[in-house]
């Protein structure tokens, strides 16, 4: 049986992932802070027949990061799905610093560590690999939720660059760009979306593209077209058309 670890699995896009892995066969690890979800989830998934583990952590605590860290490098991990984070709104003024900072340890600092701990064991067995969640956000600066747009373009960024490293180990990285979707995401962050996917849809996605090998997929034709825009208009204009979009959004 396959083992597939997702984090951020209480809600959202990675509960969505953990339903769907665990519906195909594969064992799944859930990480997320909220513990009563996290069994309320395993227990759905045993009960279906299929097999998860709870493993509890604040990713942007670091005893959690390294004790979580040290359990997978013990794993045989089939699959990563980097997938917690959060956005948050509003003039970088007046966001909370503090909350920033533990958006971009969440975002960047936490993926790029869960990343490194299975790495190795993927190369050396010349199989598996990673899913990263990035966004839409990963390709535009994103004024009113700049410091969120700019930890997607990190994860983008990062991952492209690994999977090219990777080529030929047998190991695959595929970087998912969601859109607007549904889940908790922009009540924490605190703005309002508009046109919103599934979960379900965006994990679903994700996994054929992953099966596929694909390096990047952006969900949604609506939001591949935003994507591209930047490759045809000057940048400047493009930080001022997401300043109209996303002024006002509370
Ligand atoms: N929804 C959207 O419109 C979009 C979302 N994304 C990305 O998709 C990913 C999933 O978000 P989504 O499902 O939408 O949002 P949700 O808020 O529904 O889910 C976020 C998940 O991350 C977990 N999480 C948050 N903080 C921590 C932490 N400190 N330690 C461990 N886990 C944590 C949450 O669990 P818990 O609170 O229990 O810890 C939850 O399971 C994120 O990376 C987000 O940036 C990208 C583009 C668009
Ligand atoms: N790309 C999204 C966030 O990550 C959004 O459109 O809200």
């Amino acid at each position: 049986m396959k083992t597939a670890v997702v984090t951020g699995a209480s809600s959202g896009i990675g509960e969505a992932f953990a339903k769907m892995l665990a519906h195909k066969g594969t064992r799944v690890i859930l990480i997320a802070r909220r513990r009563e979800r996290l069994e309320a989830l395993k227990e759905a998934i045993l009960s279906g027949g299929g097999q998860a583990d709870v493993w509890q952590a604040d990713l942007t605590q670091n005893r959690d990061l390294e004790a979580i860290c040290d359990r997978l490098r013990q794993e045989e991990v089939d699959l990563l799905v980097n997938n917690a984070g959060f956005g948050l709104y509003g003039p970088v003024t007046e966001t909370d610093p503090d909350r920033e900072q533990s958006m971009i340890q969440l975002n960047v600092s936490s993926l790029v560590s869960l990343t490194r701990a299975v790495l190795p064991q993927m190369v050396d067995r010349g199989s598996g690999g990673i899913i990263q969640i990035a966004s839409t956000s990963s390709f535009l600066p994103t004024p009113y939720m700049t410091a969120y747009g700019a930890t997607k373009a990190f994860v983008l960024h990062y991952s492209e660059g690994l999977a090219a490293e990777l080529k030929g180990t047998g190991v695959t990285i595929t970087t998912v760009c969601p859109g607007s979707t549904q889940s908790e995401f922009a009540g924490l962050a605190g703005f309002r979306q508009t046109r919103l996917m599934a979960s379900e849809e965006v994990a679903r996605q994700a996994l054929l593209a992953f099966q596929q090998k694909r390096i990047t997929l952006v969900t949604g034709v609506g939001n591949w077209f935003l994507t591209r825009l930047p490759r045809f208009l000057p940048r400047t204009w493009m930080g001022a058309l997401v300043a109209r979009l996303f002024r006002d959004r509370t």
